[in-house]
């Protein structure tokens, strides 16, 4: 006897990966349980991780686009829209900033943005919920910038497991000298976050090989001295630098500070960087447009600009 389907629907467990759909027949009898995976844990699983995406761009002969921006400048819902342009622009990992009231690394316009997320309310949790939305709408993985005072307040495990669940591939910290991240890089292996670190021009050779040996995803080069914002041009130090991390390591090295047009793309890829990353440049198209409508707008004209300055 053939049973008329009555209801059917879809249960999901904690785990984000895990979900079943059940049917019921019309006399409350269980016709079937089936395991499938929900739609937004497929999107977070297929999206690799910082190095898997390096080995793929370096077999197709490309070079990593990766772009920063500050979380809640102008507010949230635009940082949201923000990624899902970067993203649909072609961007192939995206650094998301996390306002800090003290960021003795940033210049101007990283600092004036930072100001006014905060000042919007935009705090660590706030940013989390929104990721929880728009991570599984995204095709790149994101690697989440943050001044320690966060992962000192909720510690470092629990900090990472919250990466975790949120689907956040990397993590870039840059007032922890390499000493100091052990525990650090052992949370975030457990937790399969991907721990870059930063060497610069005036680290000594010694210092930088055991910051390359001991840095995930990718080795962030920073290339000059001094604090972020954009530069008129990229220091020549910088390919000789590339070289002598090349030399060092295999894993792949992106280069930030000063990037801010597309013939600084350009070049930096010419000397041989695996990525390149622009900030500041990015973070004043979108905070300071006339509203977040144009800012997106522009922000999309000026990704396309510079991702078609790369291989
Ligand atoms: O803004 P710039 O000069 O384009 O640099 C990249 C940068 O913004 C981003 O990676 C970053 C933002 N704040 C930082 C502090 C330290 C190191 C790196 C950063």
């Amino acid at each position: 006897m053939a049973l008329a389907l009555k209801s059917s629907c879809f249960l999901q467990l904690k785990k984000p990966e895990v979900g079943f759909h059940v049917c019921f027949s019309s006399k409350k009898a269980l016709i079937s349980v089936k395991r499938y995976t929900p739609v937004a844990a497929m999107r977070t699983m297929e999206v690799p991780g910082l190095s898997e995406t390096f080995t793929r761009l370096k077999k197709e002969g490309k070079v990593a686009f990766i772009p920063y921006i500050t979380a809640g400048d102008p507010d949230l819902s635009t940082t949201a829209e923000a990624l899902k342009v970067l993203d649909s622009c072609g961007s192939d990992i995206i650094e998301l900033g996390v306002p800090y009231s003290d960021p003795l690394a940033d210049g101007p316009v990283i600092q004036a943005a930072a100001t006014r997320s905060l000042a919007k309310g935009t705090n660590f949790n706030a940013i989390i919920s929104m990721l929880k939305e728009v991570v599984p709408e995204l095709s790149c993985p994101i690697a989440l910038f943050t001044y320690y005072n966060p992962i000192l307040k909720r510690g470092p495990e629990k900090f990472m497991s919250i990466l975790r669940e949120t689907g956040v591939h990397g993590l870039v910290v840059p007032d922890v000298p390499l000493e100091e991240t052990e525990t650090l890089r052992v949370e975030a292996k457990k937790n399969g976050v991907e721990l870059v670190l930063l060497t610069t021009p005036t680290t000594p050779k010694d210092r930088m090989k055991a910051i390359v040996d001991a840095a995930e995803g990718f080795v962030y080069l920073v290339s000059a001295v001094g604090v972020t914002g954009a530069r008129s041009s990229v220091s020549g130090n910088v390919q000789s630098l590339l070289q002598e991390i090349k030399e060092a390591t295999t894993k792949p090295v992106a280069v930030g500070f000063g990037i801010s047009k597309p013939e600084h793309v350009k070049q930096v890829a010419g000397w041989g960087a695996d990525g390149v990353i622009v900030g500041s440049a990015m973070v004043k198209v979108l905070g300071e447009a006339k509203s977040p409508q144009e800012g997106l707008k522009e922000l999309e004209a000026f990704t396309r600009s510079l991702k078609e300055a790369l291989p």
